[in-house]
């Protein structure tokens, strides 16, 4: 994943008004099967940048481009999940995976093998005849990851996917993800308020500056274990990157959250 010197604006709010840019001079890349967050304060374009990661929304400058071709439009090598599931709530966890399958020429036993292969790896089989409604939030993203990796995308786009859980689920959550995304070796761009999030889960985290966004600061992680973010948020190293990006975010200072 390629951006270079990419910039949004928004039309002014009001008649007359200047155009409104959420992002600029954004520049970054990311490896096959690498996991990057970007974390930043709130309103400086994180959702706007994934929106134009995804095709879902053109730059006003600059070049983004996936496997050295630029995105022009929505593609099926990018996953995108939200915060909120989005399941179907008229149909079962194995109907909503097998959703996104059916724009694709493909046959009815064929879209079935592929849902359940996806409901398996997030351990979900049991659950296939369930309605949302009858699972819980957790198993709600987990279906919902199971049928954005359905559609064997490349790249998967997540923004902030485990913030409305409590606590516990989402360490839980965090570690099942982190298991299926390494396993699959898919490249990954999480967005996140969560700092020790970033660090559990990431190789490289994106600091974004205050509107309009650009990166600011680059951190490597460096920690093994990618697969288990519970492993790792206890070591002496991660507490001292979060109290780093606590700092870089001047989150002890800022009043204006
Ligand atoms: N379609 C749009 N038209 C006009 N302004 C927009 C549009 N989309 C986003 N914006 C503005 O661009 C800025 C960046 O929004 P964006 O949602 O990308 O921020 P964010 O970093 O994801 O915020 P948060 O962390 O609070 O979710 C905001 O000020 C928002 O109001």
């Amino acid at each position: 994943m390629e951006l270079q010197d990419v910039a949004r604006r928004f039309p002014g709010r009001t008649v007359g008004a200047p155009p409104f840019t959420a992002v600029r001079n954004l520049s970054f890349d990311v490896r096959r099967s690498e996991f990057v967050s970007i974390v930043g304060p709130s309103g400086c374009g994180k959702s706007t940048l994934l929106n134009l990661v995804a095709g879902l929304d053109r730059p006003s400058e600059g070049r983004v481009a996936l496997n050295g071709v630029e995105v022009s439009g929505p593609n099926s090598s990018v996953g995108f999940m939200l915060q909120k599931d989005l399941l179907l709530p008229w149909r079962t966890v194995l109907h909503n995976v097998e959703f996104g399958l059916e724009a694709r020429k493909m046959s009815g036993s064929e879209r079935r093998q592929r849902a359940m292969r996806e409901l398996e790896r997030c351990r979900l089989t049991e659950f296939a005849d369930r309605y949302p409604y009858q699972i819980s939030g957790g198993q709600r993203q987990r279906a919902a990851l199971a049928r954005t990796l359905a559609i064997d995308p490349d790249v998967v786009l997540l923004d902030e996917p485990f913030s409305a859980l409590d606590a516990q689920t989402k360490l839980v959550l965090q570690k099942s993800f982190a298991g299926t995304i390494a396993s699959s070796g898919l490249t990954t761009l999480l967005i996140t308020h969560d700092l020790s999030e970033a660090v559990a889960m990431s190789d490289r985290i994106l600091v974004m500056s205050d509107r309009p966004g650009r990166i600011v600061e680059e951190i490597e992680v460096g920690l093994p274990d990618r697969d288990n973010p519970i492993a790792r948020v206890a070591t002496p190293r991660a507490g001292e990157i979060v109290k780093h990006l606590f700092h870089s975010l001047h989150i002890d200072t800022r009043e204006d959250a």
